[in-house]
């Protein structure tokens, strides 16, 4: 607890661990949002990504190590495969001066802080819309979770505590309620950010995080379907994207039920009702559960490699 030193929104330094897509998509998301000049994010790559991130002005270091040594919030965004062995060779690198993030699915945090070898460590589950300001990220009260290393209840903010009493309020070590504060914010600028138990985690990853696959699948073949049905590919693709957005945004605004919504559209004898009938035959709700439930379960798989 030596140095817990709060971390200023306005000039904090941000470094990802592994230039892959979804820090892509979080360094996209914050520079475009203007949360934090393109001169504040940074990461380390030797090969193609480097040409990526340099093109949208981030800093790209030839080493992992330079990316710790230039950064006051590091996140790890690196395979769960080997998340494990990034973090014990940066393990010397990293101080209590940082504050470290992981948007890696499965992995625990308690098994995080345990490498890192402090838990001033927040565990977040963003998707890959944050590139356009629209991500879903679930934060966990993970920064409130019991720390193998010294539990404690976390009472320095009566307001703070009301807010999270009806859910777990023990916390790791060493994250602060302005370190989350900070890591809402900067999430919060490139999508909604949910805070949720770190057991919801997996749940929300096989939803929210692999969720957008599911509606790209769904976007292309309702293209296909269009062109089957005689449309050009690109208006058919226009018409699918834009439709989706366009059921997205009315789910959202309106607050209605999705039923509702959906006998809203559903005329009597009329075209949809034809459409959904053969979803239902082919059991298109039940296909859409089952691929969540198997995601989440691939999450709880990866926490035990
Ligand atoms: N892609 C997505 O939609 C989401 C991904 N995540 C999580 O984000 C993490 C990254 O996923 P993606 O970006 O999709 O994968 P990716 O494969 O695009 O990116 C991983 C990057 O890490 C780099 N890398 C590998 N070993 C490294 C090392 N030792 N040091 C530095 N960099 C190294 C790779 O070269 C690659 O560029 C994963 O843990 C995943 O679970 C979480 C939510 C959504
Ligand atoms: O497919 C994956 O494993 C990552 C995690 C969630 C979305 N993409």
């Amino acid at each position: 607890m030596a140095n817990i030193t709060p971390i200023s929104t306005e000039s904090c330094k941000i470094g990802f661990i592994g230039a892959g897509k979804m820090a892509e998509s979080i360094a996209r998301g914050v520079i475009n949002s203007g949360v934090l000049p393109a001169s504040n994010v940074r990461t380390a790559h030797l090969g193609l990504r480097r040409t990526v991130f340099e093109s949208f002005g981030t800093k790209v270091f030839d080493q992992n190590s330079q990316v710790v040594q230039d950064s006051d919030v590091v996140i790890f965004s690196v395979k769960p495969q080997v998340v494990k062995d990034v973090v014990l060779q940066l393990r010397p690198l990293l101080s209590e001066k940082q504050l470290l993030v992981s948007v890696v699915a499965g992995v625990k945090l308690k098994d995080l802080q345990e490498w890192a070898g402090h838990s001033r460590f927040i565990r977040v589950m963003p998707n890959t819309p944050a590139a356009v300001g629209v991500a879903a990220s679930g934060m966990p009260f993970c920064l409130f979770l019991l720390s193998p290393y010294s539990a404690r209840v976390y009472i320095r903010d009566d307001s703070f505590l009301k807010k999270v009493l009806y859910t777990v309020i023990t916390l790791g070590d060493a994250a602060t309620k302005e370190d989350g504060e900070l890591i809402s914010k900067i999430f919060g600028a490139i999508g909604k950010v949910w805070t949720a138990q770190e057991k919801l985690f997996d749940a929300i990853t096989g939803l929210s995080a692999s969720g957008p696959a599911y509606i790209f699948l769904a976007i292309e073949a309702l293209a296909d379907g269009g062109v089957a049905a005689g449309l050009p590919r690109e208006l058919s693709l226009g018409l699918a994207s834009q439709m989706v957005l366009g059921a997205a945004s009315m789910a959202v605004s309106t607050g209605k039920h999705p039923g509702q919504l959906k006998d809203d559209v559903a005329s009597p004898g009329g075209t949809t009702i034809a459409g959904i009938h053969e979803l239902e035959k082919a059991g298109f709700r039940g296909i859409l559960m089952n691929a969540v439930v198997a995601a989440a379960k691939r999450g709880q798989e990866l926490s035990k490699n």
